[in-house]
């Protein structure tokens, strides 16, 4: 079988694109390395020709051009005009010093016919069916993504692949169309084919919702074309019907695809095409023998394409023995940021009982009305969570315990914005695209940085914007310090929001949903708005306005430190000229309440000290009242307090951490859970190592349980799968395993069940 394969690196795009012929040539090394250390719009990667190569030795530059930092119109510059006659010949055997050298000549040679004309990535001039042209553009797919134009040559050239790029930026599409292109073409060319005619397509997803979207996204672009969709936790006689009926391209879970194919109502003899999507979650969900499985019955003649975030060692294994001298092309390699761009990332501290109580504020205030998904570790917490959410915003559970018909329900419901708020288990975070998803909430930290990337990635698609915000405990700290450096980002560190910001948030959703109002029911509440006018004038409508935001009581007080009602945060600072000057600590706060309102002492709550060496400082809680009261006491010369709205940057002494989400390794292992049925052995946290995902999705919801059986079946150590690329910081302890809640039975949820902030009454 095969056993080299070529690179194209990150965004390894061609100033003049190689052709056809030279990239079918199963034995060229392309190996485009690319450079970590650079900007990839302007990096640039040597190509060499081995002297087993094509062209004969010599050796030929071409640009890494663009990276997938974003999807703006800068990002697809440099992409070349398809052109099926170039070849990297044609570039010659130049031999350039540096890369500015190359640089420079690629800016000459181009004369700007080929670099940054946005005609290049048009649908229209790829060569596609016209038929296929027209959907695409009718779903206003107009000119591709950079991953879909990587793949679009040596995809067509019957190349094998293996693709990496960042989420949401179209990875369906990249292998879906050339597919589609070649499929449709073979139809023009044979108008006979037969009813009943066998799959020529095979793509293998993880989970259930991918499949679907998979097959919703093949569909809504070639609706000429039959595609079925086959997964369990529903009745076979459908998909058996389907099938019978004649099918081009079949979507589906490994587990159900077996049972048709032993039961022989799926035959896979005729399969051309054969897509791994999300490759690596395959085993995390344990599904690697069912997928070989399926691959030993497929027609060795076929052409392979293998999608996968890390390359962990099974991943690795597989496309050695099943693709054959794949071509990979990583649009993300050792980029330090592995979050697709326009995803704002935000971290709050929080406590177990802040958290639930600052949910409502933030998806207030930080998503406005728009869609939310927050990601629990556990089907419970998802539970209590969207129960705990309801009373103030419209919200669903979305985890392996719900029925199939009823996710997929939630799921519509979610797209359709029937209500704003999904909470879910990491069942979600891989692949799911819900279109317009503003904000992500990861309200325990999640097991790996890898999950991070995806959990964060169900906003921000396809070039748009979105926010995540990372809620974690003081004793996470350094974890989220340690997530920026594997991920590569920067977390704006946030306090809960404000009580004024969340009534402006309040307002504004509020406006936006009147706006929704029918005019039939505007008529008839007419009258009595008119009377209420008359009679109170705007502040009828403003009581209107308070009592749909959920406030018919005033917002009470609440700490900034534990987001605990009734309570105020307040603010000591002293001069540096006091006599007292030196270190401010807790006991310094008591003792100078002590002195001055011995009741406040006596009450006192939290106490930070303020972590800015400049200032003598500290922040502390106080019950309202007793606040109010100090506030209006006369204070000595040199110490101010104030209340505060925001808290300033505090001291970190809590006891250092470094561990991820609740079912880390780390922290499992202290819990004694060594039971799970899924042991990752890797010695690294981060990056391309054997994932054992928290999920609890793939067909253990099919196969009505999650013990034992083929998740169990290569026992204990497969970790260590070498990482996609090397070097980065990638390096670290303990990854996780398992993670999700049949580990720890009935667990209860630590979180409290206090009130959203405020009396909000909706
Ligand atoms: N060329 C394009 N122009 C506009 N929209 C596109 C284009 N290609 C894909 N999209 C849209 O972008 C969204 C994200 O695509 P897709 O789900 O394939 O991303 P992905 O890379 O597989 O993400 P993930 O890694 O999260 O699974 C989809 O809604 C898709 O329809």
């Amino acid at each position: 079988m095969a056993c080299s394969s070529s690179i194209i690196g990150v965004s390894s795009i061609y100033p003049k694109s190689p052709s056809l012929e030279q990239l079918s040539k199963k034995n060229t090394p392309l190996i485009f390395p690319f450079s970590s250390d650079k900007t990839h719009f302007t990096s640039l990667s040597r190509l060499r020709h081995s002297s087993a190569g094509v062209g004969g030795g010599g050796s030929a530059f071409v640009a890494s051009v663009i990276a997938t930092r974003n999807l703006t119109e800068e990002a697809f510059t440099g992409l070349g005009v398809f052109d099926e006659g170039s070849s990297l010949e044609d570039d010659g055997d130049v031999e350039y010093e540096d890369e500015s050298e190359f640089e420079a000549a690629i800016d000459d040679g181009n004369d700007g016919d080929t670099v940054g004309d946005d005609d290049e990535l048009a649908v229209t001039r790829l060569g596609l069916p016209q038929r296929l042209v027209e959907t695409l553009e009718q779903r206003g797919i107009t000119k591709l993504f950079p991953i879909q134009r990587a793949v679009l040559v040596p995809a067509l050239a019957g190349r094998d692949i293996i693709g990496r790029a960042k989420t949401g930026t179209g990875k369906t599409l990249a292998f879906a169309i050339p597919i589609i292109k070649k499929v449709t073409e073979e139809d023009e060319e044979n108008r006979n084919r037969l009813a009943g005619r066998l799959p020529r397509v095979l793509v293998l997803a993880p989970t259930r919702e991918l499949a679907k979207q998979v097959e919703t996204e093949i569909k809504d672009s070639a609706p000429y074309l039959r595609t079925v969709c086959v997964y369990g936790g529903v009745s076979y006689t459908l998909q058996k019907n389907q099938l019978s009926r004649g099918v081009d391209i079949v979507v589906g879970t490994p587990g159900r695809l077996i049972d048709l194919v032993n039961s022989n109502i799926l035959k896979l003899g005729e399969v051309q095409f054969l897509v791994l999507d999300e490759a690596d979650q395959m085993l995390a969900v344990g599904f690697e023998e069912d997928v070989e499985i399926i691959l030993q019955k497929l027609p060795s003649k076929r052409q392979s394409m293998l999608f996968s975030a890390t390359m962990p060692n099974w991943v690795q294994k597989l496309s050695r023995k099943y693709l054959k001298t794949p071509l990979t092309i990583d649009l993300v390699g050792d980029q330090d940021e592995k979050l697709a761009e326009g995803i704002k990332l935000y971290a709050i501290p929080t406590t177990s009982t802040s958290k639930r109580s600052m949910l409502g504020d933030l998806v207030t205030v930080y998503a406005k009305g728009g869609k939310t998904i927050i990601f629990t570790q556990t089907k419970r917490d998802a539970d209590e969570v969207s129960l705990g959410l309801t009373s103030s915003i419209a919200s669903e559970a979305l985890h392996g315990d719900i029925s199939q018909h009823q996710r997929e329900r939630t799921l519509n419901g979610f797209r359709q914005g029937k209500f704003t708020v999904l909470v879910a288990t990491d069942v979600a975070s891989r692949g799911l695209d819900i279109p317009n998803v503003d904000l992500v909430i990861h309200y325990e930290l999640p097991n790996d940085p890898e999950t991070f990337v995806h959990r964060s990635g169900r906003t921000g698609r396809a070039g748009k914007e979105g926010k995540a915000i990372l809620m974690y405990t003081n004793n996470q700290r350094r974890t989220v310090r340690s997530l920026e450096q594997d991920v590569g980002c920067k977390f704006e560190f946030i306090g809960p929001p404000a009580v004024a910001d969340v009534l402006d948030a309040s307002a504004e959703q509020v406006i936006a949903t009147l706006s929704g109002v029918h005019n039939e029911s505007i008529e008839f509440f007419t009258p009595t708005a008119q009377k209420l006018i008359d009679e109170k004038g705007t502040r009828a409508l403003a009581a209107a306005l308070a009592h749909m935001s959920g406030f018919s009581q005033p917002p009470s007080s609440r700490s900034l430190i534990t987001h605990e009602q009734g309570w105020t945060t307040l603010q000591m600072t002293r001069e540096s000229s006091d006599s007292l000057r030196g270190y401010m600590s807790a006991r310094t706060v008591t003792g100078f309440l002590s002195s001055v309102y011995a009741t406040a002492a006596g009450v006192l709550g939290k106490i930070h000290v303020i972590a800015d060496k400049k200032v003598q400082g500290a922040v502390f809680d106080l019950p309202e009242e007793i606040a109010k009261n100090l506030l209006n006491k006369e204070m000595p010369p040199g110490t101010t307090i104030t209340k505060i709205n925001k808290l300033p940057v505090l001291e970190d002494n809590s006891p250092a951490s470094d561990f991820y989400g609740r079912f880390s390794n780390r922290e499992r292992s202290s819990r004694g859970g060594g039971g799970s049925r899924r042991e990752g052995s890797s010695g690294s946290r981060g990056w391309g190592n054997s994932r054992f995902s928290s999920s609890d999705e793939g067909d253990s919801f099919r196969r009505g349980g999650r013990s034992g059986g083929r998740g169990g079946g290569s026992s204990g150590g497969r970790g260590g799968g070498s990482s996609w690329s090397s070097g980065g910081s990638r390096s670290g302890a303990g990854s996780r395993s398992g993670g999700s809640d049949w580990l720890i039975g009935d667990r209860r949820s630590s979180s409290s069940r206090s009130p959203t902030f405020g009396n909000r009454d909706r």
